[in-house]
């Protein structure tokens, strides 16, 4: 064999046990693809990811965010359209990760097998006038169908869902995993860094701090009143007054709508959220490789309150939650916003949980 078909013949040997459609097929030259194909394989170390919805807004910064986070080993690019040119794009990255593009439902499979986190942003996002309770109807049936995915795929792989509504949406993973017999809850997290991002960024823009000095608790829930930042437990300690307190809370509680308006029926926070899942996605990755003291906010099963669900501070480590931390000294306005909160977030949990026991 002549050496242009020998090179050919290896490129289609390699072709046939990579997952299709991999950037890989289209690499020129047939020892980078083997050197490829080795690491994919587990030659490296780092976690295997999946980002399901990977090609929208928050997928695709959030992807190539994935492929910049040294942790990562394999990153497995799903949606049900525009995985083949996200995937191209992004695995030109002269970073670790090997990618991996998936389109469509009859691979969802692959995508998934033998990951270590799978990140869901996948589903439709909020225009003006709407709230995130106004997308249930579509996004209920993409978390449940990706979810059912996860039980037969990867059981124990750490879950983020970011789809919203979050307070419907990780009752729904729930369900579906109590159905399969998989169900770990502290393997499944709903996304709410983006809140904890925003209040550090409100609070340091009042104190005259920078954002990266700002530590802010945000616990509840992720829609509207529910997501309650206790503004007393701050670090560096700081006090408000009122009106301080008023302005940002509302403005925490909004900072999504303000996004929503400001893109006028453009779609949602995508690049803040990518940041904010990524930020969140680390931790998970950090705490799966057994460092200590990996502490974030996430809406998790929870007996901090009466609700099954709730956010607060948790600490991340092999196992996911491995420990949820009560919600500590709530001053006035924070308890009667703890009301506030519950009252909404029971009825966005029953909704969640009867949608897959209907
Ligand atoms: N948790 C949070 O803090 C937070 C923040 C921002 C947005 N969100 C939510 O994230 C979701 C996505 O927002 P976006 O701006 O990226 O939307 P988008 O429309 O830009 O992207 C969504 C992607 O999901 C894909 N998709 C649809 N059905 C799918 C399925 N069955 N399987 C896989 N992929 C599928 C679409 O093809 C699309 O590429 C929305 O529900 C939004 O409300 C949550
Ligand atoms: O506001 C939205 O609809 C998207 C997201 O939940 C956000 O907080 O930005």
């Amino acid at each position: 064999m002549n050496q242009g078909a020998d090179i050919h013949h290896r490129i289609a040997r390699i072709s046939a046990h990579l997952n299709p459609p991999t950037n890989h097929l289209q690499m020129e030259g047939g020892s980078s693809l083997l050197r490829a194909d080795c690491r994919a394989k587990g030659g490296s170390p780092g976690f295997k990811v999946a980002i399901l919805g990977a090609a929208g807004g928050i997928g695709q910064p959030l992807s190539m965010l994935m492929k910049m986070n040294p942790l990562v080993s394999v990153l497995h690019l799903y949606d049900v359209v525009n995985t083949p040119g996200v995937t191209s794009d992004i695995s030109h990255m002269d970073t670790g990760a090997v990618v991996r593009g998936f389109v469509g439902q009859t691979q969802l499979e692959d995508a998934l097998t033998g990951m270590d986190l799978v990140i869901i942003p996948a589903g439709v996002p909020r225009k003006p006038g709407m709230t995130r309770d106004d997308l249930f109807n579509i996004n209920a049936g993409i978390v449940k169908t990706l979810s059912e995915g996860i039980a037969k795929c990867c059981p124990k792989a750490i879950v983020n869902v970011i789809s919203n509504p979050v307070n419907s949406t990780v009752p729904i993973a729930a369900e579906v995993f109590k159905k399969a017999g998989t169900y770990d809850p502290r393997r499944l997290l709903g996304v709410t860094m983006l809140d904890v991002v925003r209040a550090n960024t409100f609070v340091a823009e009042v104190l005259g701090l920078d954002p990266r000095e700002v530590d802010v608790p945000v616990v509840g829930g992720h829609a509207g009143v529910t997501i309650l930042p206790l503004l007393s437990q701050i670090k560096p300690a700081c006090s408000f007054t009122q009106e301080e307190t008023k302005y940002l809370t509302t403005r925490i509680q909004n900072g999504g709508t303000e996004v929503v308006e400001a893109k006028a029926g453009a779609g949602s926070a995508t690049l803040s959220m990518a940041y904010a899942a990524v930020k969140f996605a680390d931790a998970c990755l950090r705490g799966l490789r057994g460092d200590a003291g990996v502490i974030e906010c996430a809406f998790v099963s929870s007996q901090v309150t009466e609700l099954p669900f709730f956010a607060s501070r948790v600490r991340l480590g092999r196992n996911g939650v491995e420990e949820i931390y009560p919600l500590g000294p709530l001053n006035e306005y924070e308890r009667a916003g703890l009301e506030a909160a519950k009252k909404e977030l029971g009825g966005s949990i029953d909704k969640g949980v009867s949608f897959v026991r209907k």
